[in-house]
């Protein structure tokens, strides 16, 4: 895998805009969850959104945009289904690294990522701690993709307020590290809490063939 350089001016300034796209469409989706307007207006804004979806798709990248180097030097990942500011099925999450090397983020689920009546879809927590722990060993120095996830769902996880998610790297052995993490309440209350198990992927070492996507190889531009 390779990184894209980093992005020019120009580049940026359109990556803004389709942040902002993204956080409209969150609230977009927000709304049609929620709605209870009368069935010919849904029939109406379904044209609408129908012919927008149309302009949006006119010119047409092969596969979201992946791993890249933002301005600031960092790695960044602005299509991620959890982090990506460009993405709107992304919360999005802002992880940030303590001085220790672990990982934290402050969460914001809403009525969308409902599972259970008033409570947060399990699969959706899962996903969180997923993203968290791989970063938590990513900032460990050992990144991996994750090979095992275990989870245990201690209490229901709200959404509409707020909350906080953590994780951190435990132990390395070759290619393969552990790391643990937890979504709480801001009191310390824990409600989900996760293991997982990562692995550098021999490929990255050059040590096995790199698997093709479905489809092949997916272009960037
Ligand atoms: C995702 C990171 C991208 C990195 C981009 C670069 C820079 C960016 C910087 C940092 C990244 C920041 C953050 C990352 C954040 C979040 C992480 C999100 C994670 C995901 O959302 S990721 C999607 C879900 N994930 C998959 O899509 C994996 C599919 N899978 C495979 O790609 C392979 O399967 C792989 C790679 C797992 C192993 O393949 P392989 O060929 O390298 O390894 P091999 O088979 O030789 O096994 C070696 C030893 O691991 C044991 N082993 C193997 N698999 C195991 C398993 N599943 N459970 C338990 N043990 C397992 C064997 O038993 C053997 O053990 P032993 O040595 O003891 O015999």
């Amino acid at each position: 895998m390779t990184l894209d350089l980093a992005s020019t001016e120009d580049a940026e300034s359109r990556l803004a805009a389709l942040t902002v796209l993204s956080r409209q469409v969150r609230d977009l989706i927000d709304a049609v969850v929620l709605t209870d307007v009368p069935e010919g207006e849904l029939t109406a804004v379904t044209a609408e959104l129908a012919a927008l979806t149309e302009r949006l798709g006119a010119v047409r990248r092969d596969s979201p945009r992946s791993f890249e180097f933002g301005p600031d030097g960092l790695p960044r990942n602005l299509s991620n289904a959890v982090t990506g500011a460009a993405n709107p099925h992304a919360l999005p999450l802002v992880v940030q690294v303590t001085p220790e090397r672990t990982v934290r983020a402050e969460l914001g689920f809403r009525p969308v990522h409902e599972g259970p009546p008033a409570t947060v879809h399990g699969g959706v927590s899962a996903m969180i701690l997923d993203q968290l722990l791989g970063q938590a060993v990513a900032a460990a120095g050992f990144p991996g993709m994750t090979g095992t996830l275990s989870l245990r769902y201690r209490r229901p996880v709200p959404y509409g307020e707020p909350l906080v998610a953590t994780a951190e790297h435990t132990r390395s052995q070759g290619r393969k590290s552990w790391a643990e993490g937890r979504i709480a309440l801001p009191d310390g209350t824990v409600l989900v809490e996760a293991e997982g198990l990562f692995i550098a992927p021999s490929w990255w070492s050059g040590k096995g063939p790199v698997p093709e996507p479905e489809g092949g190889a997916g272009g960037a531009r």
